[in-house]
């Protein structure tokens, strides 16, 4: 429920990490977006956009919006991290300039080229087997959480064994930028041995002597970041890429299985792939939030936010806000979906964005070709996160070429 005062700021009572609003946050976002460009939750108290041009704006302007001091709920200048802030998501220029600069070449489309028709055969042959089997199955089990942990892990240079580790740890990480709720009570009894196991994965002797991690260790040779910070640059990959992915072509696949005529028009022209992954990372918006906290009193639409205050940013609201996209909540391969903000904007702007869509590519591609119809053959469960709008399984029947 939303009260707006003409000489305060809106207020808003609901609590969008609430398992009501988690399973479903659209009626909320809509709320939060009528609202105003700012929006004080008073079951946090702090602030909160919801609306395309403020929330891009905010995202942009990181002098007055700052990282370092986390992208969760937590105020790091004010409570200890769970574990050490990321080099790149939680810092701001001038610390984060080097670690993003040897970040964004190791993953940038140049670099990762070499890695096209080794995941297109990857995914051929996932497909070849899936389709051996009975056609009707989870679509996340077998494909949306199978590719990735299937084939990111090797770009890593990460050995074999307990790689599914990777998932639970995402998922709580992803949980601890919200509220210390069920969720993240939920996930808190593994949290120390997957930690503990993922930080052991960044060494460089446990790394595969190629791959994104190697790169990593071999710029500390070069001097472009320090030994010490080689560690965490790598553990920023095992956190941001997997669960990310999972979802988003999680996501990609719900979008299809629910348009038929979408999915028709893709194999028809193939090229269609890219604009599907980025459309769907719009309309779902995979990653939904991410705080922000102001390093001076801030004054946006009429709304001062005073210093030290967090700001959550609801991404996924901005993606369907229709001030900015018409038809917001139709899936919609004719439109142009550049500008959305799923991957952030600016200087933190997700760094691994490349990486991503040749997952999603290379899966949908290999998709495209032998599956003539996909189709839900039964509801599809959220997985619930606070930060992470995510499926739990996704059943599909499909049918061949
Ligand atoms: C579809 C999948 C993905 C989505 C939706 C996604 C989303 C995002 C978003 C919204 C941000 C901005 C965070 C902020 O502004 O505070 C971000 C940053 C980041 N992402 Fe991604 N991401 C995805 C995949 C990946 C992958 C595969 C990797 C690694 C290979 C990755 C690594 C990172 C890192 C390291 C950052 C921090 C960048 C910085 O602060 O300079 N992400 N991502
Ligand atoms: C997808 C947003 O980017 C992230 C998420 C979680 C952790 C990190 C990191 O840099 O450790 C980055």
């Amino acid at each position: 429920m939303t009260i707006t005062d003409a000489h305060t700021v809106a207020q808003s009572s609901d609590d969008p990490f609430s398992a009501e609003i988690l399973q479903d946050p659209l009626p909320f976002q809509e709320r939060l977006r009528e609202a105003g460009s700012v929006v004080r939750l008073q079951t946090y108290g702090v602030y909160a956009m919801g609306r395309y041009d403020t929330v891009r704006s905010a995202l942009l302007d990181w002098q007055d919006f700052q990282s370092a001091a986390g992208v969760g709920m937590t105020d790091f200048t004010r409570e200890k991290p769970w574990r050490p802030p990321s080099l790149l998501l939680e810092a701001d220029p001038p610390h984060h300039d080097a670690p993003r600069e040897v970040l964004a070449k190791i993953l940038s489309p140049r670099s990762i080229r070499e890695l096209e028709p080794v995941w297109a055969d990857d995914a051929e042959r996932l497909v070849d087997q899936l389709i051996e089997g009975p056609l009707e199955f989870d679509a996340v089990t077998h494909l949306a959480e199978a590719f990735p942990l299937r084939v990111f892990p090797d770009a890593v240079g990460l050995p074999g064994s307990d790689r599914d580790h990777l998932l639970p740890y995402g998922d709580h990480l992803f949980n601890t930028f919200g509220p210390e709720n069920f969720l993240v009570q939920q996930g808190a009894p593994r949290a120390p041995e997957l930690s503990a196991w993922v930080n052991a994965q960044c060494s460089r002797e446990s790394l595969a002597a190629t791959g994104f991690g190697a790169d990593i260790w071999a710029a500390t040779d070069r001097g472009d970041i320090t030994p010490a910070q080689a560690p965490l640059i790598v553990r920023s990959l095992l956190s941001a890429g997997v669960d990310t992915t999972v979802h988003a072509i999680g996501a990609v696949l719900h979008a299809f299985a629910t348009h038929p005529d979408q999915w028709r028009a893709l194999r028809e022209d193939p090229r269609l792939a890219r604009r599907a992954f980025d459309e769907a990372i719009r309309l779902e918006s995979p990653v939904q939030t991410f705080f922000r906290t102001t390093t001076r009193d801030v004054t946006l639409h009429g709304t001062t936010i005073p210093e030290g205050h967090k700001i959550l940013m609801f991404l996924g609201a901005a993606n369907r806000d229709p001030r900015r996209w018409e038809r917001p909540d139709a899936f919609d391969l004719t439109r142009d979906p550049s500008g959305h903000v799923g991957f952030g904007m600016g200087i933190h702007q997700c760094v691994g964005q490349h990486v991503a869509r040749l997952e999603a590519g290379t899966l949908v591609t290999a998709l495209a070709r032998r599956v003539k119809t996909i189709e839900l053959s039964g509801p599809p469960s959220r997985r619930l996160n606070n930060t992470l709008r995510a499926w739990e399984s996704m059943p599909v029947r499909i049918t061949l070429e």
